[in-house]
């Protein structure tokens, strides 16, 4: 496999982009390397510049669930298109999504988009301190919630690979209202209770997905709402990552949660950029024009990415892909803990439906700290041996594997025996 076209681009990108990459979740900082250059995907398939052809398990970070360019969805966006690009007035196409939205998610009444999963984030909580009139949010070490000053700290995914405890350009004034918690402890959101009185609400990844999977425990999450409500603080559920992915209403209805805002972005964009954040009547009364919380958009609502919406999410309530997942999720996870046993590898691997992740680890991952055990060097080597064999993998061990509801018995295959060949050369380190 030659990665040469993706190298000269590289070279290109590094003069005008920063790290000839637009995130740095994509630069492949902690796999050695550089980042590949992308030609096209279609359904579970990714091609680099090179003509190199691997099955997809980025997957865009998560909105592409259907695959790419899936023909109900590049049908709706095409016809979008012919109609305009964006208004700054209301569309229909908005009330549409809106409704399809709200009904998937029983908490939610009205939503607003926005342009991104950080816009939504940051929109939710500032809605969290004006329905409370509090001031303290409390987050989990080792949840991402998009790169809004206050919650950039403690924080997983791009930070987790650069092993960055936060980002420098954040006065600590933007982050003293912010309190950390361990993911499944209560405990630890409880001594933040016991000790502030002006806490508004505590946002979480119900599922998360930004220190690698982890997973809630028992009843954490059912458990950390009841107590929020003796506490008169709300629940923020960050589903950015696992709204309609984990099922069509989201972890929440998975874990039979409710939360209090909930906020949302990738798959309800299908690819395009959106995010939204929404909640019941009286909270989203808040939001102006209706209330004094200010939070507008030039290209909030777009309708070219609420076309992109509207397809992907009436597709996926139409396949109602969770099973496939389930299936197709427990198959590779098996192929894992399999191949690494064959090869007298060290493995656990966490996985919640359509979302898992290795770890090069002997011990279960229930937290960051659990999760920053696993050998990263070992992640490396597997990693580009997968990308030789054709899979396409985050390039970090922090970043959670995404499965769409296209994947094939034989992308199955490719993906086993690419595993095999990875977990052999992981073995002999
Ligand atoms: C849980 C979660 N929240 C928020 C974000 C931020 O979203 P975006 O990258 O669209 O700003 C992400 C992804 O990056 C995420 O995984
Ligand atoms: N886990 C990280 C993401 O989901 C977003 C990717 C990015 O920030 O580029």
């Amino acid at each position: 496999m030659k990665f040469k076209k993706s190298q000269k681009l590289y070279e290109k990108g590094l003069k005008n982009l920063v790290g000839a990459v637009n995130s740095p979740v994509r630069a492949f900082s902690s796999v050695g390397g550089n980042p590949l250059f992308i030609k096209k995907a279609k359904g579970t398939k990714i091609t680099d510049v090179d003509g190199n052809e691997y099955v997809d398990l980025v997957l865009s970070y998560g909105p592409m669930i259907l695959g790419h360019r899936h023909k109900k969805v590049q049908k709706g966006v095409d016809k979008a298109l012919k109609k305009g690009y964006s208004f700054g007035a209301s569309t229909e196409a908005e009330i549409k999504l809106a409704k399809i939205v709200c009904d998937a998610f029983p908490g939610m009444d009205k939503v607003r988009f926005v342009n991104s999963g950080t816009e939504a984030v940051l929109s939710a909580v500032r809605l969290a301190r004006a329905f409370t009139g509090k001031d303290k949010i409390i987050k989990f070490s080792g949840c991402y919630h998009g790169h809004q000053d206050s919650l950039l700290v403690a924080a997983g995914s791009g930070l987790a690979t650069l092993s960055m405890p936060g980002s420098k350009g954040v006065p600590e004034g933007a982050v003293k209202n912010t309190l950390i918690a361990n993911y499944n402890d209560l405990d630890s959101v409880k001594a933040h209770f016991k000790k502030h009185k002006d806490i508004a609400g505590v946002i979480i990844e119900p599922i998360a997905g930004n220190m690698g999977v982890v997973i809630p425990e028992n009843n954490f999450l059912v458990e950390l709402k009841a107590y929020l409500e003796t506490q008169g603080a709300l629940l923020i559920a960050d589903e950015v990552m696992t709204g309609f992915r984990s099922k069509f209403g989201g972890a929440q209805e998975l874990l039979g949660v409710e939360a209090d805002i909930t906020c949302l972005g990738k798959v309800i964009g299908g690819g395009f950029p959106v995010g939204a954040y929404g909640a019941r009547e009286e909270i989203m009364q808040e939001v102006a024009p209706l209330g004094g919380m200010y939070q507008a958009g030039t290209l909030s609502g777009n309708p070219i990415a609420m076309a992109g919406g509207i397809a992907t999410l009436t597709e996926l309530k139409k396949q109602d892909p969770y099973k496939k997942f389930e299936e197709i999720g427990s198959i590779i996870e098996v192929i894992l803990l399999e191949t690494a046993k064959k090869y007298n590898v060290a493995l656990t691997v966490n996985r919640f439906g359509s979302m898992l992740n290795p770890f090069f680890v002997n011990s279960e991952v229930t937290n960051f700290v659990e999760a920053q055990l696993s050998d990263t060097k070992k992640f490396a080597v597997f990693f580009w041996e997968m990308i030789k064999n054709g899979v396409f993998l985050p390039p970090s061990q922090f970043e959670a594997w995404f499965l769409s509801s296209a994947l094939s018995d034989k992308d199955i295959k490719i993906i086993a025996e690419a595993v095999d060949k990875a977990m052999e050369k992981v073995s002999k380190m």
